[in-house]
Parts: C-alpha cells; structure tokens; sequence
C-alpha cells in the first residue's frame, strides 16, 4: 500500500438514528497531502433517493457464500449476489450476520458437486483439501467442482490445500473407512508396503526408520492418544504392539511415540517440514490456483520464508496464502516468528495433542490465537471440534462449549475435520459450527464485552500506520457502546461519563473498499461490533478475505472514481434489500485517484482538521511527521470566496491544544479522546468542562470552537453538492434548525513536540 501520493484522513457525515441522537453531528473532513498511501474514511447514510448509479450494467458484485439464487436477470445486469447473507441482511439487519469463518475438510462424504453446493450453502468459507489423503486427480475435480460453484453461483469459498509433512503416519487402511482396535490385541506396525489387502491387524507406516527408532518398552500414540499400544517386539521391518487403550484407527492417521513419559524425536524431528511429496503437491496447488497452503508441522520461520519465496517466483503462486500449522513443540518455540513470517496459523489441535500433554492444549491454543490477533494474521481453530458428530447427529455438551470458546477467543475460523470429511453428518457439522458460532456472538454483543487489552500498534512504516490508525478509529465507531478513555488512575474515573456510553455512536457496518486486502485485515483485527463489507476488485482477494472473521467480501468492478464507487455500492445493495435508508456506514478505503476526485467537491477545512486529530491523536511520531505534510496545504478545495485562512485557524487550535497539554499527559488524553467523541454536544460540553475544571479561560476558549456558523452554512450548501448517500433528506430537514457540532481538533503546522513544553508552559501562563 505504499504506492500513492495522497492521505485522506478520518471523514464522517453523522446522521445519528432519531432513537439514539435526534441532532445530526458534523460532516468531516480530508483532504489531500503528499504521502505514501491514500485512504478514506467517511461515513455514510443510505439514502432513500434512488442513485444515479442504479441502472450501471458494468459494475459486478459478488458477495460470500449463500444460497445461489441468483437470478437470470439480475446476472445479465451484472449483480451477482448470494442470498444466505442477503436473506440475513434483509431478516435481521447488519448486525446479525455470523462473523466466524467456517472450514470444512472435504472427503469421500463431501466431495460431490451437491455435497459441496450444500456446504456452501450451509456457511463455508473455505474447503480444505488434505494432501494426506487421496489422488491428485481426486483433488483436482474437488478444486473444480468448487471454482465452478464460485463462478455459477456467486459463492466465494476458498480453497486451502494441507500439506502433508513429514510426521510419521500410518498408511491407507486397504480402502476400509476404519479399523477397531480392541484392548488387549497385538497388531503388527510395519515398513513394508502391501501389495494386495491389507493383512489383518497389520498397519502400514509411513516412515522408513521407525523400527529403527522404536525400542520394545516404548508407548505407541495413534492420533494423540485416541488408541494407545505397547511395543512388546521388534521383528525385521516388523513391529508388534499390544493395544492398552482400544478405539478407532482411520486411515493415514498420525503416530508418535513416548518413551520414559516423554515424546521421542530423534531422527524424525531432523526430516524436513516441506517434503519432497509435498514440494509436488505444492506445484500442484499452484497450478490448480489454490488460495491458501497450510504447511504441517512448522519448526521455523525460515521454511514459510522459504515457501513464500518459492511462491513468489512463481506465477500466480504470489496470490496464495501461506498458513503454518502449530502442531508440534517447535512450533509453541517459535510462535511469533512463524507466525510473522505467515499470512495466518492454524491450532492444529489434533498433532497439537500428541506432542504435549492434552491438558496444555487450551492454554496453548488461547497464545496462539492472541498473537495471532496481535500480529493482524487469521488464526483457525481445529480439529475435533464436534468429533462425536462423525458417528451421531447431535454434538456433545462438551463439544459445543469447546466451539463456544472457540468463538469467544475470537478467533478467525473453526474447522471441521473428519466430520466433513467421511463423517456421517456433515451438514449437521456445519449447522452446528453456524448456529454456535452466531449465538456466541449475539451474547458477545448483548453483554456489551469488548476485550480489555489494547492491541499494540503493529505496523512500522508511516503510511501503514495511517491506515492502522483509520481502521482503528472506523472499528470503534463500529462498537455499540464503548466510549474509549484510557485511564491511567482514580481522577481519570472520575472522568467518565455513563451518559457517553449509552451515546456512543454504533454504526451499522463498515465498508472498506481494498485492493490487497490489508486494510480490511486491519478493520477486522480490530472486531467491531458491526459486521465489515470488504469490497474488492479481483476474485482472488475476495476468496482470501473470506477466511477472515467479519469481513463480507464483495467483488465490486472499481472506477476511479470512489463517489461513483460508492454510488454505485449503495445502489446495488439497496436494490437487494441489503442496506436501506437510514442505516449508517462508514467507509475506508486504501484507493487514490477516485479519493481525490470524490475530495475534490465539499471539503471543508474545518473537518480536515477535525479528522487529523482524530487519526493522530495519542501519536506523537505520527505528529511530528505529520508537521512535514502540512506545508502542503492548499487552500479549501471549495469556492474561492468560501476560502478561509487555515494557517491562523491552525495556529489558533494547535496554541489551544498546547496550552491543554500543559495540564498534563492523562487530560490531554482524554481531552483527545473526548473531540474523537461524535455524540451529543451537550454531553461533549460536559465532559470537557469536568476536564477543564479550574482552567474556566480554556473552557470558555474552546466553547468558542463550538459553534461555527460558517460550517452551518456550508453545511446547508453541501445538501445540494452532496451525493444522496451522504445526507439523509429527512434527518437534514429536522436538524437544520439546531447547530452543527463542527469540526473543532486540530493540529497544525507549527506543532512542535519537542518544543511545546516550553511553550505550553509560556502559554499557560499567558492564561493565567
Ligand atoms: N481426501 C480424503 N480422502 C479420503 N479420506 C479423507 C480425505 N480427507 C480426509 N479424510 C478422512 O477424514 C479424516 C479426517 O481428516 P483430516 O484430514 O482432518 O485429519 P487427519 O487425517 O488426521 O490429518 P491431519 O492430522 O493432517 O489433520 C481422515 O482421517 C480420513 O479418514
Ligand atoms: C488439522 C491438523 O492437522 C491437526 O489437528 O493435527
């Protein structure tokens, strides 16, 4: 995203619901600056005007899996859009929409062409394809069967390909689904491959050294423990087992072995991760144009960098994902490195469990999916999440409590594996992981949870940081009742405000326009409240987006033109029921030259400065880069006679702002946090009066920001320049009377933070 010259900061056209606000607030603000990258962030009403846009033939919009009533005409006219989210937004509005992603393991239960068609339309965001098992043929048409379903139905299911690694496993079990073993039974594990049927209570094993490496005394693990063996002999290539702990042996399922209570690795941990099966297996997936490879068993960073350059060379290779199963003790080592190196993980819960006690998989799970969200990856919990649904319709007690926490942790995506693969109820599998899944989130959202921790900042170059903190900002509008003010001690309590809570704006979704996907990554590692639409223009990104948790990625044909874009989004959508008149939206988006030119109409100076406040505040860095951009302030885009003179208004504000630091760090913070307030401005006033106690000039100076009748009157003349979806006719009628909460947080050129103690005391003493 470093590939423009323009920034556009955090922009909103407040229009609040009667039932939570009955004033409009302020419209905001961007403008251009020289940079790195280009963003927008405004926020938005459908409105109940028809579009311009609406009768556009060449805009293409798809959006995630659903059912695929897709109807004639409306793909002859260039929609395409399913109806499981459709039905949902129409249902039950916005908010109701599930944000964990669900992946289901294909396998003989599932591979038809209607079997995938159910999955799909039951909630399935991504097929995974185990290297594992079957032919590659045998893959290729479950890939096919797939993209078709994509391309004739709307669906936007990804393909992740599992790469089998070089752990030891057991062989095919001679075309059986299974074997029981049962306590007390000797079985033969051997080296040799058989020819014809399999011999009885005899099981192939995939690697060369393990009757080397087995001692008579050793503990044999089959899946982490779901059968366990004695090794009482060894005979040639031969080894014979006795069965202490009987159950299921399916086929080409994993085996360790433990001796003196500890897992040995010896020379099977120095086989490579990538084997060179599974180095085919990758030119396959590249070639078959898959769009995520999970690499089991993980050790380092160093083979995802090495994966990702190979991908890199090759065509189309770029596109794909690169997944790191954690399954293995290395993989717990080196966790942050992996995953950084990554484009997501997997808690591979299943190996996972057989390399460390099974008590400590909760706890490891829990690390890896916080880092993970900490370093902005998607992060898929698996396996045996609804194991007893291989065999019975209905889940355990159990099971659905482990896919609740599943959800609760937030993570990105659960995954069902032998329950969709050649379990007996895969639909029921998925409707489970579904219905859990959004019940989870409800309570999430009706008990008003948010987490606690902060996320750190994550991104080091500055236009990453830009977005970062605009994406931020557009989540938090996307919280239903968090009013954020970072206290430090007992005063800063004292401070808050119930009555901002209750008030805090929730908008109802967030639209992020993206080329890449990075800035939708950034708006849903921040788990707003409201569901995230990500509109973007390749099928591939579209694909990848919908592994991650509240994105609805829509394909959407861009112009350059982002008003047009947007004109063009709202038409569509309401032309479907999916948005309607009156919900509110705001958009961010990482394009450039439509920004400019949807800039380039009704900006006004005052809520440029209002937003750059708001995107840099709490950000000193950023601040002092910023200084270095404003020396490319133009003057207001608006007519010449409307112009105002920004450099004494900046100078005003930044003086006002200096003299509020010199009350001390947690005032100022709060005081930032109060102007990214968008609520009533009497509560506004309230606050900050609680803030400015004792400082009755400051008070009374900033009260003078307050009401600005030139934003009134511009406001007034933006309903005519304005495009429909930006003023609701009816909410404008109403507030036209009451004043404008205007733009009033700036920052400005002058601003020198290494200085502006000095000054700030200067200027407090001026006051005083
Ligand atoms: N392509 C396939 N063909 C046949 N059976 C399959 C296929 N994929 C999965 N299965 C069956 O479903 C079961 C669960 O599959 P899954 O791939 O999730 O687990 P796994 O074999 O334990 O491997 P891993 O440890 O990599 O997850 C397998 O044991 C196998 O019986
Ligand atoms: C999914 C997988 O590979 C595991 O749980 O081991």
């Amino acid at each position: 995203m470093s590939h423009s010259i323009q920034f556009s900061t955090p922009s909103r056209t407040l229009h609040l619901p009667h039932s939570r606000l009955h004033r409009p607030l302020s419209s905001f603000s961007f403008r251009q600056f020289p940079l790195t990258s280009t963003f927008k962030h405004t926020s938005l009403r459908a409105s109940s005007s028809p579009s311009p846009d609406s009768s556009s033939s060449s805009s293409v919009l798809h959006s995630p899996n659903g059912t695929p009533a897709v109807k004639s005409e409306e793909r002859s006219s260039g929609i395409d859009v399913d109806t499981v989210t459709e039905a949902e937004l129409k249902e039950n509005g916005f908010r109701s929409t599930r944000r964990t992603k669900l992946i289901c393991t294909i396998g003989p239960a599932t591979c038809g062409f209607e079997q995938l068609e159910a999955l799909a339309e039951g909630g399935m965001n991504v097929a995974r394809l185990n290297m594992c098992h079957g032919t590659r043929d045998w893959h290729r048409n479950v890939i096919r069967s797939v993209r078709r379903l994509n391309e004739e139905k709307g669906f936007a299911v990804a393909i992740m390909m599992d790469t089998e690694g070089s752990e030891i496993h057991m062989g095919d079990l001679g075309g059986e689904a299974s074997a029981k073993a049962e306590d007390g039974e000797v079985w033969t594990f051997t080296v040799r491959a058989f020819d014809a049927s399999r011999p009885q209570r005899t099981i192939s094993v995939s690697y060369d050294g393990f009757a080397e490496d087995v001692r008579v005394g050793d503990e044999l693990l089959v899946d982490g423990g779901m059968v366990r063996f004695d090794v009482i002999e060894k005979i040639g290539p031969d080894v014979k087992c006795l069965c202490t702990d009987p159950g299921l042996l399916l086929p080409r399922a994993n085996l360790t072995f433990w001796r003196d209570g500890s897992l040995v690795r010896e020379r099977n941990a120095m086989l490579p991760t990538i084997s060179s099966k599974d180095w085919l297996d990758i030119d396959f997936g590249i070639a078959e144009g898959v769009d995520f490879i999970a690499v089991s068993f993980v050790k380092s960073a160093e083979v995802i960098n090495h994966l990702k350059s190979y991908l890199a060379a090759r065509p189309g290779g770029g596109d794909i994902g690169v997944i790191a199963k954690i399954e293995s003790i290395d993989s717990l080592t080196n966790l942050e490195e992996i995953i950084l190196a990554s484009d997501g993980a997997m808690v591979a819960r299943g190996d996972l469990g057989a390399q460390i006690p099974l008590e400590q998989v909760p706890a490891a799970q829990q690390k890896i999916v916080k880092v993970c969200r900490e370093l902005n990856k998607p992060v898929i919990v698996a396996s045996q999440l609804l194991e007893s649904m291989i065999e019975y319709p209905t889940p355990t007690r159990a099971e659905v409590a482990d896919v609740s926490e599943a959800v609760r942790q937030r993570s990105d995506a659960l995954m069902l594996s032998g329950e969709s693969a050649m379990g007996q109820f895969p639909d029921k599998a998925l409707t489970v992981l579904r219905s859990v899944s959004l019940r989870i989130e409800r309570w999430w959202r009706e008990e008003k949870r948010y987490e606690a921790t902060p996320l750190q900042a994550i991104s080091s170059a500055s236009s990453d940081k830009i977005s970062e903190e605009i994406c931020n900002s557009a989540s938090k509008m996307g919280k239903l009742s968090i009013f954020f003010v970072p206290f430090k001690n007992q005063r800063d309590i004292s401070l808050y405000n119930p009555k901002l809570a209750a008030n805090n704006l929730g908008v109802d979704a967030v639209f992020v326009y993206t080329k890449n996907g990075h800035m939708a990554s950034l708006v849903s590692r921040c788990r707003p409240d409201c569901p995230i639409f990500a509109f973007t223009n390749t099928t591939s990104v579209r694909r990848r987006l919908n592994l991650q948790w509240g994105l609805i990625p829509f394909r959407l044909s861009f112009s350059e033109d982002m008003e047009s874009n947007l004109n063009k989004t709202f038409s569509l959508l309401k032309s479907r029921g999916m948005i309607k008149s009156g919900d509110l939206v705001i958009a961010v988006s990482d394009m450039l030259q439509s920004i400019q030119r949807y800039l380039s109409g009704y900006i006004t100076y005052i809520q440029l400065k209002r937003g750059l406040v708001l995107l840099l505040r709490g950000h000193r860095g950023l601040i002092i880069e910023f200084r270095q951009l404003l020396s490319y302030f133009a003057s207001p885009v608006r007519n010449n006679s409307e112009k105002e003179n920004p450099k004494s208004e900046l100078k005003r504000t930044v003086a006002f702002l200096h003299k509020i630091e010199a009350l001390g760090e947690s005032v100022y913070k709060a005081f930032m946090d109060a102007l990214g307030f968008s609520g009533d401005k009497e509560i506004l006033i309230e606050q900050l009066s609680e803030m400015l106690r004792g400082h009755e000039s400051l008070k009374e100076e900033f009260e003078t920001f307050l009401i600005d009748n030139r934003l009134l009157k511009r406001k007034r003349d933006c309903v005519n320049v304005t495009p429909s979806y930006c003023i609701r006719p009816e909410v404008e009628k109403g507030s036209s009377s009451g004043p404008v909460l205007n733009g009033k947080y700036y920052s400005g050129g002058s601003y020198h933070p290494e200085d502006s103690v000095e000054k700030n005391s200067e200027a407090c003493r001026v006051e005083k």
